[in-house]
């Protein structure tokens, strides 16, 4: 059986190698869960073959990294060093994942966190309501109304050229105060966490916070008409859905501004703009673009100084 050491703190400890746990690590680097824990399964053989019995967890990381790199795909070895370097991070990673109604948003944050085993999610929907408890009808009327038709609610003269996008703005801009509280709180408590919904919308959240390097927004959209539309039909069709297919398709008009509306937001805050049209290609994005910011520079043959290849 092979050991791994580890230390919390000054509190040294020591586990069995375990192939489950080896290939959650490896699923950052794009791989499928069966290929991941094959190459887990290699990484065993191989330091039994070497006769390891006992490894730190900082000379695992690089024994993985020099087999990905000579047996697998040096890229993939970039990919999970530098993840390591992101997890390594003292700072929470926050990532907030804006899109109009349908386009994704939830779905690609339950995707994200699941392949950057982050634990924690909220969307933006779910403060929505808690705040819709504590804010009266009386006091915010856009609050207890959807993004895309709060500006039936709106009792003073519709000042802008487009009546839809004043109701958007003024529903995002009460939410939005949810929204940075749960940011401050995650910040403050030191927990990564993703927060998903159409509230997230660049531009809207205070510079302080935006501009931090551990904070990164993604605008989802689906540029398609009719592939957005087909997404609430795919969404009503499973069977825990109780939201009604006929209100998202009666306002889909209204859900197409706020869209647009997003889109010159993110264009004008030069924030990352993508096209869901693909799961794995949003995910893929988003995880280079978290590794990219977060990871580091690292070359490959760093990894060798000092270390046998393996
Ligand atoms: N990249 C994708 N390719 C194909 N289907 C997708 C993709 N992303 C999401 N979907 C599907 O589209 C439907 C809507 O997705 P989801 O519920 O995540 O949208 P949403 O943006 O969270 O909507 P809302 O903000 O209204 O809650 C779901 O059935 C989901 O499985
Ligand atoms: O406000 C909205 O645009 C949507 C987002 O999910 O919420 P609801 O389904 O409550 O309209």
């Amino acid at each position: 059986m092979i050991m791994i050491k580890g230390a919390v703190g000054k509190k040294e400890y020591k586990e069995p190698f375990s192939k489950g746990i080896m290939a959650r690590s490896l699923h950052i680097t794009d791989l499928g869960h069966d290929e991941a824990y094959e190459i887990a399964s290699c990484i065993e053989n191989k330091l039994l073959e070497e006769n390891i019995s006992e490894i730190s967890i900082e000379d695992l990381a690089i024994f993985v990294t020099n087999y990905l790199k000579n047996y697998v795909d040096p890229v993939l070895a970039e990919k999970y060093i530098k993840w390591r370097n992101v997890r390594k991070s003292k700072e929470p990673l926050i990532i907030l994942i804006g899109g109009a109604s349908g386009v994704g948003t939830s779905s690609m944050a339950f995707e994200l966190a699941s392949r950057l085993g982050l634990k924690n999610l909220i969307s933006t929907d779910m403060i929505r309501e808690v705040m819709r408890k504590i804010v009266s009808k009386e006091l915010s009327p856009v609050i207890h109304k959807s993004s895309f038709n709060a500006y039936e609610s709106i009792r003073t003269p519709l000042l802008g050229p487009d009546p839809v996008v004043e109701g958007f703005i003024s529903h995002v801009d009460v939410v939005n105060v949810g929204v940075e509280a749960v940011i401050e709180r995650a910040l403050k408590e030191g927990i990564s966490i993703i927060i998903e919904g159409v509230h997230i919308v660049p531009g809207f959240i205070k510079e302080d916070l935006i501009r931090k390097s551990n904070v990164i927004l993604f605008t989802l959209i689906v540029r398609d008409e009719d592939t957005h539309k087909s997404r609430f039909y795919s969404r009503c069709r499973q069977p825990w859905v109780k939201r009604s297919l006929d209100n998202y398709l009666s306002n889909f008009h209204l859900i197409r501004k706020t869209q647009s509306f997003m889109i010159d937001q993110a264009i004008k805050h030069n924030s990352k703009i993508i096209d869901n049209v693909d799961v794995k290609y949003t995910i893929d994005i988003m995880v280079n673009d978290i590794i990219e910011k977060y990871g580091g520079s690292y070359d490959v043959r760093q990894e060798s100084k000092g270390n046998n290849d393996n």
